[in-house]
């Protein structure tokens, strides 16, 4: 087996054990695979019976595999299988070059408040240490041990079985699954959420891993600024098909990205030659099933995807990339429309989400920022008046085109007053080479 830890991280599958409430151990033998988006790759499950818990708690059988891993210890108590284990390489390319990412989004450098950063926690793994990785994403927090695979000890397994739940993963080649005979742990057909394996009554808990982390000296790392240090550092966007696309606007080329992130599929409206990539036109369009589809007139989200494929099309040259799992700005769709409840009984665009104890803005901007970058995009004029927008994707031109309308006054003004929104009446100048009239100034609609 190969030993070394290269860089950058997840390029070897690393064990993991949650952190469970309970110190239980579980007895029972189980193996199994389950198929992981996020790492893009196949893992396997490892339980004790076969070898016995005892057996790895056993000082003499820590000795006979001080130096050697889990996998080699299993080997060792299986003659028949001669054939070695191997860990699984990431599939993600290192990218050389610079993404854009948001000050918004936060340093990927730096780590949020109380959790060290990737770096350390790199230096840690590639050390054959611990590190603790917790997933603060809402309230239910999960963590779980992880460790090199390649540098993992006996002793290493009975560290994570006494302090986990007792199950033990680790990343394994579909090859030496076939070859085992391994089954997967739920089949994959039901594998839609495979960030995780979907053990029953595997409850996580936070509390226990600063605890374990303080007690142990092990660096405790968020999933959070995990996936935003890879944002910054990997190619996470893969162009799977690009096609010719006739619209009502004109004639546009569709390139469909898929995230590597978490599987989601994006699409870029493409207009003439990008070239250079210089001064490109450019909309950032966050997905909104009732704005873009069934043309709600609560938000401006229609008129606004209207407008730029228009103003695209009359500049001959120029992108829209559409955003999925933007819904909502990313509280997803039967949040929204119960904040549309709530608005209806009073509350403003922001009090109804605060009310419903989501964020006012859950999106991200680095996914476009990689799919622009792919297409040949380097400088735009970046339609919007969100702050956010280019911030998160440094554009280098900006230009403010809202079409209001009576319906959306109310929810423009909000956005405008309580989220730091811009609008034409805000802003000096407009975008050159294109109609005045087209640029709004923030009094009555667009009319083009
Ligand atoms: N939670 C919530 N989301 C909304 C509401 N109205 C529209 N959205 C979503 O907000 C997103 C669009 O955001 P906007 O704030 O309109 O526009 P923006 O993208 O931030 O900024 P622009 O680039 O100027 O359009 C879409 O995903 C919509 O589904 C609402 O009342 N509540």
């Amino acid at each position: 087996m190969d030993t070394s830890f290269p860089h950058p991280l997840i390029s070897h599958v690393i064990t993991s054990s949650s952190l469970h409430r309970s110190y239980g151990i579980h007895h029972s033998a189980r193996l199994g695979l389950w198929k992981n988006k996020v790492w893009n790759s196949a893992c396997c499950a490892v339980g004790f019976s076969g070898v016995g818990i005892e057996d790895v708690f056993d000082d003499s059988n820590l000795k006979i595999n001080e130096n050697g891993s889990l996998l080699g210890a299993l080997n060792n108590n299986n003659e028949s299988s001669s054939a070695s284990f191997e860990t699984l390489d990431s599939e993600i390319t290192p990218e050389t070059t610079n993404f854009f990412v948001s000050d918004a989004e936060g340093d990927p450098d730096c780590p949020s408040k109380g959790y060290s950063s990737i770096e350390q926690a790199l230096n840690a793994l590639s050390q054959g240490k611990f590190v603790i990785v917790v997933d603060d994403e809402n309230g239910d927090v999960e963590g779980n041990l992880i460790m090199a695979a390649s540098l993992t000890s006996p002793k290493d397994i009975a560290f994570m079985i006494k302090h986990g739940s007792g199950i033990v993963s680790v990343g394994m080649k579909d090859e030496d699954l076939q070859r085992l005979n391994l089954p997967l742990m739920s089949p994959e057909t039901e594998d839609e959420d495979s960030s995780a394996p979907t053990f029953s009554g595997f409850s996580c808990i936070g509390w226990l891993a600063p605890k374990l982390a303080s007690e142990h000296t092990l660096p405790i790392g968020s999933i959070t600024d995990l996936i935003r240090y890879r944002r910054k550092r990997e190619k996470l966007v893969e162009r799977t098909s690009v096609s010719r696309l006739p619209t009502k606007w004109g004639v546009f080329q569709a390139y469909c990205y898929s995230s590597k992130l978490d599987g989601t599929e994006h699409v870029a409206a493409v207009k003439g030659d990008i070239g250079d990539g210089q001064d490109v036109l450019v909309r950032v369009h966050s997905e909104c099933l009732t704005g873009d589809i069934v043309g709600s007139a609560r938000c401006d989200c229609g008129n606004q995807l209207d407008l730029a494929m228009r103003l695209i099309e009359e500049a001959g040259r120029g992108v829209v990339v559409y955003l999925r799992g933007h819904e909502g700005r990313g509280i997803e769709l039967g949040h929204k429309l119960k904040a549309y409840n709530l608005q209806d009984q009073g509350h403003d665009t922001v009090q109804a989400n605060i009310e419903l104890g989501l964020a006012v803005d859950a999106r991200e901007y680095g996914i476009g920022a990689q799919i622009l970058r792919d297409i040949g995009v380097r400088t735009m004029w970046l339609m919007t008046n969100n702050p956010a927008k280019f911030v998160g994707l440094k554009g280098y031109g900006l230009a403010v085109l809202t079409p209001i309308t009576e319906e959306n006054k109310r929810y423009l003004e909000t956005k405008r007053t309580k989220m730091g929104h811009i609008y034409g009446s805000d802003l000096q100048g407009s975008l050159p080479g294109f109609n005045d009239s087209i640029v709004n100034n923030g009094d009555s609609p667009v009319n083009t």
